[in-house]
């Protein structure tokens, strides 16, 4: 049994939300999570739907704003929620920037100096993490999905595209989806991965999808009002990608809303 502590624990829905923390030996320190077991998991082993939030965000915000335990109890999925970043790490100048290092690990393996050290989200999401959920929770391990909002969709879609029979499926909120070609992303790769470029293709959705290796669909949403559509999300380049591979994808438009919480759960409808 993983060393968990449990943090506060609640019910919801007729089923229970934790928050947990625990020894990473993937981020060489404690990790935050929140789980959302459904009333179904207390008779029997249930699904997991992972999802990765976005920049800034800790365990909490999806729990706390998305309203996405109605759901999940009615269709028997346990959320899985980490943390975006390690924290605390003792690394000068974690916590300097908002989208940068505290709150903004990217879902990345960092190579470099010092980040490398702490800052390996990509393990920690793809392995450390549903080891520990397995192990602790009634959960199907041969059953998971992944989702997430912003970078976390990028995240999510990372996770997905590099380990192709890992998750039965994979989708994402406003997700960043060519990091390489956006600010956001070019900050956090050059710094976490190093300048050398060919090692960013690893962690860039557009790239990956292009070596043809996913064939399952993909679902994004993606508000026509959000303030980082243009800049920073570039989906037009991922459907781009995706095109050339015969890659399915249904990108849909949601008109009017922006890149906050409040358009969660679109996907219900
Ligand atoms: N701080 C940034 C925005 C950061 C932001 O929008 N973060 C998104 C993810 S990329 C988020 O989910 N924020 C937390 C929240 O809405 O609860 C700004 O002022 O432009």
């Amino acid at each position: 049994m993983t060393n968990l502590k449990l943090i506060s624990e609640s019910q919801s829905f007729g089923g229970k939300v934790g928050f947990y923390s625990h020894p990473s030996s993937a981020c060489n320190g404690e990790m935050r999570f929140a789980v959302y077991q459904p009333p179904q998991a207390s008779q029997q082993p249930v699904p997991i739907l992972y999802f990765l939030a976005g920049l800034t965000c800790t365990e909490e915000n999806f729990i706390v704003k998305a309203g996405a335990q109605r759901y999940a109890a009615e269709y028997g999925l346990m959320l899985v929620a980490p943390d975006t970043s390690p924290r605390n790490s003792g690394i000068p100048g974690e916590d300097e920037d908002w989208d940068f290092g505290t709150g903004a690990g990217f879902y990345v393996d960092a190579t470099t100096e010092p980040w490398r050290s702490h800052y390996q989200m990509y393990s920690y999401v793809v392995q450390e993490l549903p080891a520990i959920i397995t192990a602790n929770f009634p959960a199907i391990a041969e059953k998971q999905g992944i989702f997430g909002h912003s970078m976390g969709g990028h995240g999510a879609l990372v996770c997905a595209l590099r380990n192709p029979k890992l998750y039965q499926s994979v989708s994402a909120f406003a997700p960043i989806t060519a990091p390489m070609r956006c600010p956001w992303g070019q900050k956090a790769f050059s710094r976490y991965l190093g300048t050398n470029q060919q090692d960013w293709r690893n962690y860039d959705a557009s790239e990956l999808i292009k070596l043809g290796r996913y064939h399952s669909p993909i679902l994004i949403d993606q508000g026509t009002a959000d303030k980082f559509l243009a800049e920073q999300l570039l989906p037009q380049v991922f459907e781009q990608s995706c095109q050339a591979v015969n890659q399915p994808l249904n990108l849909r438009y949601q008109e009017g809303y922006d890149h906050s919480y409040y358009v969660r759960f679109v996907h219900s409808k």
